[in-house]
């Protein structure tokens, strides 16, 4: 990981000398610019108009009415707020930091000033509040929390014009200089301004922390989506407007899951990093979502994505292999052709600032001020959103039950709570909150003291930091959290008074902060007793657990992350091109050598190469295009078409035998009918066949266990699948089952157990793919029966058994090695001893269309390329 800023100038990045897929066979001597353009729902600056020169009294006004002392509203003009000049009939604009989102913005920051990168951020304006919405807002804030039944503040229908667009591109980009980065303001109009926020907050937002909406018509999400699909490709118009070769893409959050897939289909060589803030559900919990695909093939545009914690990307994985049946490792996805890299980047703080603002006259005047106030009490501190993720209610009932257990302690103890208002309105919490406050001051205040202060505010950063230091515990009970900055903040603030942090299981932060106390939310007397033990805790206890917190707070912080995160971008696409990518077929190459052949030998595997992999083996019926291809192909004198598959003689007369001259090997190469007999030799005539029944009893075993699993017997050999049960589940049933067969079966037996795809099948040893192809070679005759080597060669397949071929046909030295053709049907990434490679049968089917002609060729070559670069 680079330790410092020099480490991340571009000079010391790897160079990346060719484009990140090679088998486009376009080596582009593309070098890394230097440059990265940061995606992000909201700018880091608020854009709002038309505050008259009397606002503060009005909003003064308005507020005293309804919510009377209410601190959370402010009042004044914004500190620093700029205004634009502007003629008299436009529109005044501000422009102020936003609030919230501190640690992605110091990232950002960090990635501004701190680093070499030169940096442009693409994001959305966010709602550009006028004076009324704004007072309409605060308003809606203020009755709701006075418990009054309140609508939302509706939102006008807000335009700008060219030249208020302008000048606030002139304020936005003012305001980012200071920063030395390059703003493009994405601007979205049209109805209600929230519209565009709504998928992503109403839908998006539940389903990945775990809470499931109502049940509805689907209108209003239909809606939504629509929207969050033109909020994606706003972002993407915008970064292709302002693209340059080279560039890295960094996407943050769920508001853009779309944009990297949109990206790749528009810039297919760019390079893009996506990061997930927030947590990624289970696959059981993802699945919910009407538009799982869409969402899950949308961040697979990426070439890497990040997640906060293991979980999440354990999650997202298996999403991918459940809800798109794509295959994946530990640590990646291969999706269209490529394998997007899945990492684990937890997000940190930016430890030396919180250090100087932490440490300011003000925040020490705070600090005697809590203090004053709670003599000789021991403070416990919690900062929530009150929204229903952030376990306000767990923890008060812990509090609560706390009192309850050790009413010794109650009096010595003040639990201070800040609530902040969550984006959706929370009135129902926030009701719940307070009766369980009430009902907890009431049974164990007194006159002179309330065990629960609850402060439902945004308060001011230095009353934040005062407290934060002056407290003994901090109490953090989310029951779902991507990242919580606070604990880490609070980690920092301690660095002199070590009070410990209790923290719940549930928060991406658990997975780094190992030495907080950590509990489970729901287990209130579990929170109650660490409540308890970590007030009692022993000085030196808490000192070390502090001093490890300490040091992993301000050793992983935001400048860390941001290296690590960029740092392994590059290496991932620095080694894709490199490793073991396989080329994409030449077409033109192969079509040529064709041309100048006459002693040609053609072999094809079926499933997976000739037909996809369908659910159900006897549905993978070949497609009438595909009858004609090899009716042509095997209709030329000087070809020798065969299919080599491991299906049995039935199913392969049935579907294949009526081609004349085609040549037929099924079940590994036990049967064979040679080209232009009708009739089967069986290879495996003398060959000893109990083992079928040790197989199939084990078999049977899996099968019974194994949900969606089921037998296939064939004449001599037999295939457990499991491709219709869980995947992970049937994988790990086909790896004990492959143990117990290769423990009990094969060293009794001469027979194999391979795997194919979500399948172990069993067969005898001494037949293979391999040896068939081979001795197809060396008996190869003309058509006269003059003994011959091919000076052709075409074999294609998909799995491992078909690998066997390839190598088998490497080892033949008496063939032109350039003018054989061994071709793996799957993405460019996949392990494989072939020379090149298809993408999926359909292209198959295309190429062998094409050298008999029923595809021009001189339109349709390089197809394969294209239609890859556009799905990557
Ligand atoms: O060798 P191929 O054609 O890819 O077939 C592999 C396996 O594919 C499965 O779909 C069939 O059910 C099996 O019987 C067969 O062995």
């Amino acid at each position: 990981m680079p330790s410092s800023t020099a480490d991340m100038h571009p000079r010391s990045l790897p160079t990346l000398t060719e484009c990140c897929r090679p088998d486009c066979q376009e080596a582009l001597s593309l070098a890394c610019s230097g440059r990265v353009i940061s995606a992000m729902n909201l700018l880091p600056y608020e854009l709002y108009t038309d505050v008259p020169p009397d606002a503060t009294d009005v909003f003064s006004a308005v507020l005293d009415q309804v919510a009377a002392g209410d601190k959370q509203i402010s009042t004044a003009m914004p500190a620093g707020a700029a205004v634009a000049p502007s003629p008299s009939s436009e529109l005044p604009l501000f422009v102020r930091h936003r609030r919230g989102n501190s640690a992605l913005y110091s990232g950002q920051s960090f990635l501004e000033t701190g680093t070499s990168w030169k940096t442009v951020l693409v994001a959305w304006t966010g709602e550009i509040v006028n004076y009324d919405d704004r007072v309409a807002a605060q308003v809606a804030a203020a009755t709701a929390r006075a418990g009054t039944n309140h609508a939302a503040p509706v939102m006008n229908d807000f335009m700008l014009t060219e030249a208020e667009q302008t000048k606030a591109k002139f304020l936005l980009e003012e305001a980012a200089a200071k920063n030395e980065s390059t703003i493009v303001p994405v601007f979205l109009y049209g109805g209600e301004q929230g519209r565009w926020r709504a998928y992503a907050e109403q839908v998006l937002w539940p389903l990945l922390h775990y809470i499931l909406g109502e049940p509805s018509d689907g209108i209003e999400e239909k809606k939504w989506w629509l929207d969050y699909v033109k909020f994606n490709e706003a972002f993407a118009d915008k970064i292709c407007e302002i693209y340059m070769p080279g560039d890295i893409i960094w996407v943050h959050d769920y508001h853009l899951l779309l944009l990297p897939q949109i990206l790749r289909q528009r810039l297919p060589k760019a390079y893009i990093g996506t990061f997930l803030h927030a947590p990624f559900p289970s696959s059981e919990y993802f699945r919910y979502l009407t538009k799982r695909r869409e969402l899950l093939e949308g961040m697979l545009g990426s070439n890497m994505i990040g997640f906060q914690a293991y979980s999440f990307s354990r999650h997202f994985i298996s999403a991918c292999t459940r809800v798109l049946g794509f295959e994946s490792t530990a640590a990646s996805v291969d999706a269209f052709g490529a394998r997007v890299a899945i990492d684990v980047f937890p997000i940190g703080i930016d430890a030396a600032k919180v250090q100087r603002d932490m440490d300011t006259p003000a925040v020490r005047e705070n600090m005697v001020a809590i203090r004053d106030l709670y003599p000789g009490k021991k403070i416990i501190v919690g900062r929530d959103r009150l929204d229903s993720v952030r376990g306000v209610i767990q923890k008060l009932r812990a509090f609560e039950m706390f009192c309850q257990m050790y009413p010794e302690m109650v009096e010595k103890v003040v639990l201070i709570q800040v609530t902040s208002p969550a984006y959706a309105h929370s009135a129902k919490i926030e009701k719940k909150v307070n009766e369980i406050i009430a009902h907890i001051n009431g049974t164990y205040g007194m006159l002179h003291f309330t065990p629960v202060q609850h402060y439902p505010q945004q308060i001011a950063r230095d009353e934040y930091f005062a407290l934060l230091r002056v407290a003994d515990l901090a109490l953090i009970t989310s029951v779902r959290d991507g990242m919580n900055t606070t604990s880490l903040e609070y980690v920092v603030c301690q660095q002199d008074s070590h009070g410990p942090l209790i923290l719940s299981e549930f928060t991406g932060t658990a997975g780094m902060l190992t030495d907080s106390i950590m509990v489970n939310p729901w287990d209130s007397v579990g929170v109650a007793n660490a409540i308890h033990a970590c007030l009692v805790m022993k000085p030196q206890r808490k000192a070390e657990l502090e001093a490890k917190l300490y040091k992993h707070v301000t050793t992983h912080t935001i400048q860390a992350w941001v290296s690590q995160f960029l740092s392994r971008l590059v290496s991932t696409l620095a080694s894709e091109d490199h490793s073991h990518m396989t080329p994409v077929l030449d077409r033109p190459l192969m079509h040529a050598s064709y041309l100048a052949a006459t002693q040609r030998i053609f072999m094809f595997d079926y499933d997976g190469t000739l037909a996809p992999i369908v659910k159900e083996p006897s549905l993978a019926i070949p497609h009438p295009r595909v009858l004609d291809a090899l009716a042509r192909l095997a209709a030329d004198p000087r070809n020798q078409v065969w299919i080599i598959s491991g299906r049995d003689q039935a199913f392969l007369e049935q579907h294949l035998g009526h081609i004349p001259r085609l040549g037929l090997s099924a079940e590994h190469g036990c049967f064979m009918r040679r080209i232009g007999s009708k009739d089967w030799v069986n290879l495996t005539e003398t060959f000893d066949m109990s083992w079928q029944k040790d197989v199939m009893d084990i078999f049977q075993y899996y099968t019974e266990r194994t949900q969606g699993s089921f037998i296939e017997r064939k004449r001599a050999a037999v295939t457990w699948h499991y491709r219709r049960a869980d995947p992970e589940y049937g994988a790990f049933q086909a790896r004990e089952c492959q143990n117990h067969l290769e423990n009990t079966v094969t060293p009794k037996y001469d027979v194999e157990v391979m795997t194919g795809k979500a399948n172990l099948e069993v067969r005898p040893r001494f037949v293979n793919k391999g040896e068939i192809a081979k001795g197809l070679v060396y008996e190869y005759k003309i058509s006269d029966g003059t003994p011959a080597t091919p000076d052709f060669v075409l074999c294609m397949g998909d799995d491992s058994t078909d690998e066997d071929m390839f190598r088998a046909l490497r080892k033949v030295d008496t063939l032109d090695q350039d003018k054989t053709f061994t071709v793996t049907i799957g993405p460019s990434s996949k392990m494989t001893t072939a020379t090149w490679h298809l993408m999926d049968p359909a292209e198959v089917v295309k190429t062998v269309a094409e050298l008999v002609g029923s595809i021009d060729v001189r339109q349709e070559m390089g197809s394969s390329i294209v239609h890859e670069t556009k799905l990557r």
